[in-house]
């Protein structure tokens, strides 16, 4: 079991009109990678950002882009995000009917390759795949939005995918995506998981540094 402990902070909570200050704070805090939201209106009820956004992030962070695409299709886009600076491409397995191949482009696109599965999608699915993923996504929100509320059926996920890793000798990090804060952080950890993604929870903080520090160490 992989002692890894990463922070992922999401910009889709940063103040846009300050982008970026918002990530050079990001830069000089305890956060791992940064972590990029992409919203299409059609997977997800909801439209973030796009390419140029992603090419800002690029140019100013000094961490690894976290780039989740929350759309359809994403096969059509992976080359982009690569292209704009991404370092790990997660997809949506419900958007993904040939995931195995989707998978291997992202790798050849120099990208680690992650797959994101929804609330109500079982770790099971991951099961023929698993040994081909660096990361496995678990949702512990419908995606869309920030600021929802956490999943608890979460934890449950967490071992499901952890034993499925192990069970298959998998290098595969776990993340969790939505709601994460310190109520739950310490025990995502404790379950298992690697990378905690947190948006509303770091930048609603008075102290958004503090607050990374706070969840990496709960
Ligand atoms: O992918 C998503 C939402 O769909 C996330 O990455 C959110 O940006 C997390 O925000 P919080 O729940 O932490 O506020
Ligand atoms: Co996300």
């Amino acid at each position: 079991m992989t002692n890894t402990r990463l922070i992922s902070p999401s910009i889709l909570s940063a103040d846009f009109g300050n982008l970026q200050r918002d990530i050079e704070m990001l830069n000089q805090s305890e956060a791992d990678w940064i972590h990029v939201d992409i919203m299409d209106g059609q997977f997800v009820p909801n439209i973030s950002f796009g390419f140029p956004v992603a090419e800002v992030a690029k140019k100013h962070a000094t961490k690894p882009l976290d780039v989740h695409l929350m759309i359809v299709e994403p096969d059509r886009y992976l080359k982009r995000f690569a292209d704009a600076g991404a370092s790990g491409l997660t997809v949506q397995l419900e958007a993904c009917p040939n995931l195995h191949r989707t998978v291997q482009v992202i790798k050849e696109s120099g990208c680690r390759a992650g797959v994101a599965i929804n609330p109500h999608s079982p770790v099971s699915l991951l099961e023929d795949i698993i040994t081909e993923l660096d990361l496995v996504l678990v949702m512990s929100v419908n995606p869309g939005f920030g600021g929802q509320k956490f999943i608890e059926n979460t934890y449950k996920k967490v071992a499901d995918a952890r034993n499925l890793i192990e069970k298959r000798n998998s290098k595969a990090l776990i993340e969790i995506d939505g709601g994460v804060d310190m109520n739950n952080a310490g025990k995502l950890f404790s379950a298992g998981a690697n990378v905690l993604v947190a948006g509303s929870s770091v930048f609603a903080a008075s102290s958004p540094s503090q607050m990374i520090s706070s969840l990496k160490h709960a």
